[in-house]
């Protein structure tokens, strides 16, 4: 299963970009957006979950592929992404999948920082990591994180469905210049955002009023 755990505060086109990629490249039937309802390491910029959650709607809406889970939104405490993977895990057993491998989807950024999540180690007993290049975020693991990929890092996509978990592929594609940072900020300057959110989330953020300057 293909699953990318996000922040997405809001969701944009480079989110929606490698999801796409990531689906073409693996051949999934469904990719899984995860957005966090408490993000382990950063701040939260204070928006309503309920209205994150509407506008990742309404941003995969046209594609048929794209999914939900809102397990996290659903979880008190920091979204650790190992009590999701322990879950998504359990669930595959009880339905006959326990050979299903998982790929989570991430960013370079995330990547370099890894070794900081929750038990990183354990993350990886559950899933496969796809990391996406980002603009101007290079490759720079510390050395137990570099150590880790000396020894999982392969090259072949098809080996990821060869074993449930472990390994960590670096996914080429397009690459977008944009963050929800970069969103959040224009918004607050009563700028538009429709290069860089589709134009229903824009349409459901000028709506509600959301991320600009009180
Ligand atoms: N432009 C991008 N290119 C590649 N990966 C990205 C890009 N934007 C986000 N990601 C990845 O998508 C995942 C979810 O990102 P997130 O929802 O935190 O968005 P963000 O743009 O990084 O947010 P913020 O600016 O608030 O930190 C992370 O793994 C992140 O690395
Ligand atoms: O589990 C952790 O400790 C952890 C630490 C940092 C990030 N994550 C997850 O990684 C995904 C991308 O994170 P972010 O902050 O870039 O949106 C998202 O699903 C986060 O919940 C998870």
């Amino acid at each position: 299963m293909l699953l990318f755990g996000g922040t997405f505060d809001p969701v944009h086109f480079a989110h929606l970009n490698m999801a796409e990629q990531c689906l073409e490249h693996f051949g999934g039937k469904t990719l899984f957006f995860m957005p966090n309802r408490v993000p382990a390491h950063k701040q939260a910029s204070g928006i309503d979950n309920a209205d994150k959650l509407a506008m990742l709607k309404l941003a995969i809406a046209a594609e048929p592929r794209f999914a939900i889970d809102e397990r996290e939104l659903h979880r008190s405490g920091p979204s650790y992404s190992l009590l999701s993977l322990q879950e998504l895990r359990s669930e595959l057993n009880a339905s006959g999948q326990a050979q299903e491998p998982i790929l989570f989807l991430l960013g370079m950024d995330s990547f370099n920082s890894f070794d900081s999540w929750y038990q990183w180690r354990d993350i990886l007993e559950l899933c496969h990591l796809v990391v996406y290049q980002r603009p101007d975020e290079h490759l720079s693991p510390s050395p137990q994180l570099q150590a880790y990929l000396n020894q999982h890092q392969c090259n072949q996509g098809s080996a990821l469905e060869s074993k449930q978990a472990g390994l960590v592929y670096f996914l080429a594609g397009p690459q977008r210049a944009v963050s929800s940072t970069l969103v959040r900020e224009r918004l607050q300057r009563g700028e538009l955002c429709e290069d860089l959110i589709p134009a229903a989330v824009s349409q459901y953020i000028r709506d509600k009023r959301l991320y600009m300057a009180s």
